[in-house]
């Protein structure tokens, strides 16, 4: 997939955290049938065709290595991360009590970890960070917001170190998906969701479970692991980044959603129009991985400025 695209209209709102994008005209139809409106495309970023391993992205099929390792992730994944799993990770999470630290001292964190379920990558998460961030600077160089974004969007993969409980991989990284409803065929390796204790529950197991139809994705319990964590410690934090950001952050891995286009039915019209963003974020996030490393110490006092800007000098995590 090529897709060229133009600079956008909207500058990301800084002062008016609650200025969502504005209804847009020409749309533009990609992945998943999403369209994009033509003022969120960009012009330059060319997403490649294959990945470092000689394969298309998010291909969880071809036969490798990594492959089978990056199955056996989801098997554990999708049997583990239940209803009850989720609450109760999200009660611990919340009290914030495993670390005080500034965003870039967790970025450098990040240089110990390595993501079993990405078969597109198996680089120092830092470099991830910092290659999708510089990607999405050079096409959008005046959204400051959507590059620091990036550099944080992944932050919550420290939730494997020692320090913040040393979760297993399942319970941090991966795709995301709703609990307390049926499972989505469109969610990756579907098939281990049949031994889920969830998946047989008569209150879980329907389209809407305990949801009602267009209730907000922010009322939606979502599997546990990096994206809701590091939502959780920017809003605590009290971040200045846009919703849009806050979005990004926290749904980034919800493949199911923004890529299929599923349970789409649980959004209301303010996810709507986050969902843009995610779509633009989206091809930064994918298509920047690359075995071309950043150079860290260079590009530091750019975003050590931003982090300033949005965030507090220490942060609770
Ligand atoms: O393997 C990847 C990785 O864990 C990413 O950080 C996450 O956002 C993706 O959804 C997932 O597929
Ligand atoms: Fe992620
Ligand atoms: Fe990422």
């Amino acid at each position: 997939m090529t897709i060229l695209i133009e600079q956008p209209e909207f500058v990301g709102s800084q002062v008016d955290q609650d200025q969502n994008v504005q209804e847009q005209s020409n749309e533009l139809v990609l992945d998943g049938g999403f369209a994009v409106p033509k003022t969120l495309q960009t012009d330059g970023f060319v997403a490649p065709e294959i990945n470092s391993f000689g394969h298309s992205f998010r291909d969880y099929d071809a036969e490798s290595e990594r492959q089978k390792s990056v199955e056996e992730f989801y098997r554990l994944q999708h049997i583990n991360q239940t209803y009850d799993f989720v609450k109760g990770m999200r009660e611990e999470y919340a009290k914030l009590d495993k670390a005080e630290m500034s965003i870039w001292e967790c970025c450098e964190l990040l240089n110990e970890v390595v993501d079993e379920s990405d078969p597109d990558l198996d680089e120092p998460q830092i470099q991830h960070l910092l290659q999708s961030a510089e990607a999405i600077r050079k096409d959008y160089p005046d959204e400051d917001w959507l590059q620091l974004t990036a550099l944080i969007h992944d932050l919550g993969k420290v939730l494997t170190l020692p320090q913040f409980g040393e979760l297993p991989q399942w319970a941090v990284v991966g795709d995301t998906f709703p609990l307390g409803c049926a499972f989505d065929k469109s969610n990756v390796h579907h098939k281990y969701f049949k031994e889920n204790p969830d998946y047989n529950n008569p209150a879980y197991n329907t389209k809407n479970g305990v949801y009602s139809e267009g209730c907000g994705l922010d009322n939606v319990v979502i599997s546990w692991g990096h994206d809701d964590y590091m939502y959780l410690v920017a809003k605590e934090n009290g971040t200045t980044l846009p919703s849009a950001g806050l979005f990004i952050v926290r749904y980034h891995s919800f493949y199911p959603l923004h890529k299929e286009g599923a349970y789409t039915h649980l959004m209301n019209e303010e996810d709507k129009e986050n969902l843009k963003w995610l779509h633009v974020f989206n091809k930064y996030d994918l298509y920047s991985k690359s075995k071309v490393l950043v150079d860290v110490e260079k590009v530091k006092p750019y975003y050590l400025s931003l982090i300033e800007k949005y965030f507090p000098a220490k942060l609770r995590w």
